[in-house]
């Protein structure tokens, strides 16, 4: 059976119910951390299956706040991900219809969503009459040409399971993107490895390797309800191991100490934190299909 897989970028005003939405597609276990992704520059949201599609829900962290008029590369680098997203899925509120910000969304479109798929997803259905729904809907068709219209209610599940079909339906052909056994925890994963990238960042200032990466290898749940999370922070060359490593492992203790405490504090529970450093030199290609997306961490050096 042919698979499929790709990126699906819910985008909305701040509200609009981007992380319910999520929370009904993926599942129960990435809810608790998906409303907090948004704190950090990490930037799935969840990962959903779907007959064989794998669908992976990506955050716009940032996109929306208030602002002029943008030139074009401005939109594209605040769109991140969403840009490159196979799928885009606007949300809007059904009572709040086209405020502001949905306008200053639609003209973001404009500049980012040639060629691509661009789906309407109105939704708090439950919160108005079909009447004006119906006439949001026929408005904000007119402003922007969406590939479908879905109406829905995050909420309640309304039209949820015909909205994910159809994505699932769309996706590009290809292999999944994520191991199955992954994807529960994902985020959880991308959320740890940030806060260490952060922490790296803090302790090496200008010394920090240029290019830089880390990433969660495993993360093992614990009876005792803590768990164990194992990162790899990849760098290009041997130089850079022992700048990281610091005077007799001095700098990977405190950043593992300063980020141990900081993903305790964010997931409420113990952790048991080990880092280790690799040369990885040919990074950058493999990193590409990620980067695309805004998936890996940014270099360290920006
Ligand atoms: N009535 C109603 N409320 C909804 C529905 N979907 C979401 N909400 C509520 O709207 C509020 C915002 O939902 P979120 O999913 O947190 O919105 P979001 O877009 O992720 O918000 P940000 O993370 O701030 O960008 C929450 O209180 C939800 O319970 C819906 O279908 N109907």
């Amino acid at each position: 059976m042919t698979t499929r897989a790709g990126f699906v970028a819910l985008i909305g005003e701040p509200n609009a119910g981007k992380s319910t939405l999520t929370n009904q597609m993926v599942g129960a276990k990435v809810s608790i951390v998906t409303h907090k992704v948004q704190t950090t520059r990490a930037r799935i949201r969840g990962v959903a299956l779907q007959g064989e599609s794998q669908i992976v829900f990506v955050d716009t962290p940032g996109l929306f706040r208030p602002r002029r008029r943008l030139d074009r590369a401005m939109v594209a680098a605040a769109w991140g991900g969403a840009a490159d997203a196979d799928i885009i899925v606007l949300m809007i509120e059904a009572h709040r219809g086209v405020t502001k910000g949905v306008e200053a969304i639609l003209e973001g479109l404009e500049e980012i969503g040639k060629g691509r798929k661009i789906a309407l997803a109105i939704n708090k259905i439950d919160r108005v009459k079909s009447e004006v729904l119906l006439a949001l809907s026929k408005d904000l068709n007119e402003r922007y040409d969406f590939v479908e219209t879905f109406m829905i209610s995050a909420e309640k599940g309304h039209g949820c399971a015909h909205l994910k079909e159809w994505i699932a339906g769309e996706l590009p052909e290809g292999p999944w993107l994520y191991p199955e056994d992954q994807i529960a925890d994902l985020p959880m994963r991308m959320i740890a490895a940030e806060i260490t990238r952060e922490k790296l960042t803090l302790r090496l200032h200008q010394e920090l390797p240029y290019q830089m990466t880390v990433e969660t290898e495993q993360w093992e749940e614990r009876k005792d309800g803590s768990a164990r999370v194992d990162q790899m922070i990849y760098v290009m060359r041997d130089g850079h191991k022992g700048i990281v490593l610091g005077n007799k492992g001095e700098t990977i203790k405190a950043v593992s100490k300063a980020a141990r405490e900081e993903l305790e504090e964010f997931m409420g529970r113990r952790i048991h934190l080990f880092l280790q450093v690799k040369v990885r030199p040919n990074w950058l290609e493999e990193k590409e299909r990620y980067s695309e997306m805004g998936l890996d961490f940014r270099d360290g050096n920006t």
